[in-house]
C-alpha cells in the first residue's frame, strides 16, 4: 500500500480507514432511511390493492364479493395490516424529511429523535386505526 504524509512524525499506513463491513454497527438512522425506501415501495403495492378494491366497488355485487372475500381472508387483512403500517411509517418519514428541509433535527440527539418517533409514531396510529376499525365494524 502506498505510503502517505500525514505531517511531521506521522509518516506511514495511518490514514483512518472505514469500518470494515462484518464490524459494521447497524444504527437507527440507517435502517428508517432502508426502510423508508422498502416501505415507498410496498405503498406501490397497496395502492393496486387499493385501485383493486375501489375498481371491484365500481363493477358491481359480483365483483365486490370477489375481492371482499380476499380483504376479509387472514392474508388479506394481514397484508392490509402491512399496508396501513407502510404508509404510516413513510408518512412520517416523509414528515421527518419536510422537518430536515426546514433546517432543523439535524444534530445527533435531534435525528436519534425523529427516528424513534417515526418509528413509534407508525406503529401506534397503526394500532389506532385498527382498533377504531374493529369497533366501528
Ligand atoms: C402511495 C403513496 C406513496 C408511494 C407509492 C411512495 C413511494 C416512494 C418511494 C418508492 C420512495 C423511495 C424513492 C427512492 O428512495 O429512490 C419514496 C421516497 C420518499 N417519499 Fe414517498 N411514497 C408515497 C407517499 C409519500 C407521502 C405521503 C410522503 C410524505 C408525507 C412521502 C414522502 C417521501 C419522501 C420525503 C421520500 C424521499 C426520502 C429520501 O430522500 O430518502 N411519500 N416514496
Amino acid at each position: 500500500m502506498a505510503e502517505i504524509n500525514l505531517g511531521p512524525g506521522r509518516v506511514g499506513n495511518q490514514r483512518p480507514l472505514s469500518p470494515h463491513l462484518l464490524i459494521y454497527r447497524p444504527m437507527l438512522t440507517m435502517m428508517m432511511s432502508i426502510v423508508h425506501r422498502i416501505t415507498g415501495a410496498a405503498l406501490y403495492l397497496g395502492t393496486l390493492l387499493l385501485a383493486w378494491y375501489l375498481i371491484a366497488a365500481a363493477s358491481g355485487p359480483e365483483a365486490f364479493a370477489t375481492a371482499s372475500i380476499f380483504f376479509n381472508s387472514i392474508l388479506g387483512k394481514l397484508i392490509l395490516l402491512g399496508f396501513t403500517w407502510a404508509l404510516f411509517h413513510h408518512f412520517l418519514g416523509g414528515v421527518r424529511h419536510m422537518i430536515w428541509d426546514a433546517g432543523y433535527g439535524f444534530d445527533a440527539a435531534g435525528r436519534e429523535f425523529l427516528a424513534q418517533a417515526t418509528l413509534i409514531g407508525g406503529i401506534l396510529l397503526t394500532l389506532f386505526v385498527w382498533i377504531l376499525a374493529y369497533f366501528i365494524g
